[in-house]
């Protein structure tokens, strides 16, 4: 069988050939953003569970990277480390091959686009397919969360990471204000973000966020 990818190239040049319309759906994608500590990672295992979404974390991505070794590994680790941004092309290609590996249509990425070149650089792989998806996410997230709040979660989080230490996470804050904050006003101007207050309780939290897909999931049974 085709994966994602493969079957919109296929059915693209097919198309073009005036041979068959492609196999699979059009992916819906969704960009999830906001700043370290944000709950972007935990919202997100509440919207995979209820409207069946492949969750791909660029930084989930790019911290297996560094855990087998490969031979951008270091590089990354040492990116991390100082709360910076590992260059795009690196964290594209991760997650287009995520998407070429799922077997979904329905794409939650988290932690992306962090900035302006990480936002070209996977529009860039979006248009070789623009007939078919357009270069534009279906939906943008943004968790809106006081730095206090996201400093408070982030060295409380006990997960092992090596940015989450005080010194890291102000170069985090820093970088998110800098060139991750000029990502979200675009979507905004676009007409794409949904913005969500990423305070109170997980839960209710999620209450924001559902009627955003679920608006989605009758428009694609209205639709057909
Ligand atoms: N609403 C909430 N109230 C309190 N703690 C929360 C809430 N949501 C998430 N947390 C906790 O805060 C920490 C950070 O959450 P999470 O990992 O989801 O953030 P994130 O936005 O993915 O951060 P990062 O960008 O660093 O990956 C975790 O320990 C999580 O359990
Ligand atoms: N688009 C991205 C996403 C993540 N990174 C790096 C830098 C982040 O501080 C780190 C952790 O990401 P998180 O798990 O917080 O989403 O990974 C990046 O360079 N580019
Ligand atoms: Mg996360």
């Amino acid at each position: 069988r085709l994966n994602t990818w493969e079957s919109l190239t296929t059915g693209i040049a097919q198309q073009a050939k005036g041979v068959i319309a492609p196999k699979e759906k059009t992916p819906f994608i969704t960009f999830v953003l906001g700043g370290p500590g944000s709950g972007k990672g935990t919202q997100c295992i509440k919207i995979v569970e209820t409207f069946g979404f492949a969750h791909l974390s660029a930084g989930d991505l790019l911290r297996r990277e560094i855990a087998s070794k490969s031979a951008d590994g270091a590089m990354i680790l040492n990116t991390i480390k100082e709360g910076k941004i590992v260059p795009s092309q690196v964290t594209v290609k991760l997650i287009q091959k995520e998407m070429e590996l799922s077997d979904n249509h329905k794409f939650l990425i988290d932690g992306f686009p962090r900035t302006e070149e990480n936002r070209v650089s996977f529009e860039q792989i979006l248009s070789e397919w623009q007939s078919q998806i357009g270069v534009e996410p279906n939906v943008v997230l943004f968790f809106d969360c006081p730095e206090e709040e996201m400093v408070k979660r982030v060295l409380n989080r006990n997960e092992g990471r090596v940015d989450d230490n005080l010194e890291t996470i102000k170069k985090r804050l820093t970088v998110f204000q800098a060139l991750s904050l000029p990502v979200i006003n675009y979507y905004s101007e676009k007409g794409k973000l949904y913005t969500i207050k990423a305070i109170g309780t997980e839960d209710e939290i999620f209450e924001q966020v559902r009627p955003i897909f679920a608006a989605f999931e009758v428009c694609s049974q209205t639709v057909g």
